[in-house]
């Protein structure tokens, strides 16, 4: 085999790596990628095998593979730890709600909307114990927002009905940046300020 072919097959090896490494956490091994093929001659020639080979931007059957191509980091973390990224920023698009309710589940208490505009959104609401109470959760979630660069929708309306809406403008949809930021909410010590949900 030439020294180009050679080149051309650890080229073609490396971005298939490369690109296997985007959709799958475990790298497809090059065993699983060049299987040995006997030959009439009784020699083993190596080929690629294409059904190893991810389609690209395919959104596969795994939901754990989709949210990651919506997601910032190869583990789905926790996503109170994670930081939002520039609503500018040209990486940035609205994901579809598959992928949005696959993410549901780690931010407890928050339900997805859809606006008039068709346009998803995260939803939660409290009861305050007074209305300057629901101004003082206002003004820490405020802070976490200025904090991450990314703002809610904030309602307080009948004296001591909060509503909070997350949707990242920029893009007319929901992006991780609206989960990061319902997840730190959640997680804002609220003692004192809202009333315990009876028990039902
Ligand atoms: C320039 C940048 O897009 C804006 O400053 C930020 C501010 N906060 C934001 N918050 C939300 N929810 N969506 C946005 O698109 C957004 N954009």
């Amino acid at each position: 085999m030439s020294t180009r072919n050679v080149t051309m097959l650890s080229g073609k090896m490396l971005f298939i790596r490369q690109q296997s490494r985007f959709f799958f956490s475990n790298p497809i091994s090059k065993a699983a990628l060049f299987r040995p093929h006997p030959q009439s001659d009784g020699r083993k020639k190596r080929f690629v095998d294409r059904s190893q080979i991810p389609k690209p931007h395919s959104l596969s059957s795994n939901p754990r593979t989709s949210i990651r191509m919506f997601c910032t980091s190869e583990s789905l973390q926790d996503l109170a730890g994670k930081r939002c990224v520039p609503c500018s920023s040209n990486d940035i698009h609205p994901m579809p709600e598959h992928a949005a309710r696959d993410l549901l589940p780690q931010v407890e208490g928050w339900s997805i909307q859809t606006q008039d505009d068709g346009n998803l959104k995260l939803h939660r609401s409290w009861k305050v114990r007074s209305f300057t109470k629901g101004l003082e959760l206002f003004q820490r979630v405020a802070t976490v927002a200025e904090e991450q660069g990314h703002h809610p929708d904030l309602h307080l309306v009948g004296w001591n009905n909060v509503c909070i809406e997350i949707w990242t403008h920029s893009v007319g949809g929901l992006t991780e940046n609206d989960f990061i930021l319902a997840a730190k909410i959640s997680a804002l010590d609220m003692e004192g300020l809202v009333k315990r949900k009876t028990k039902p």
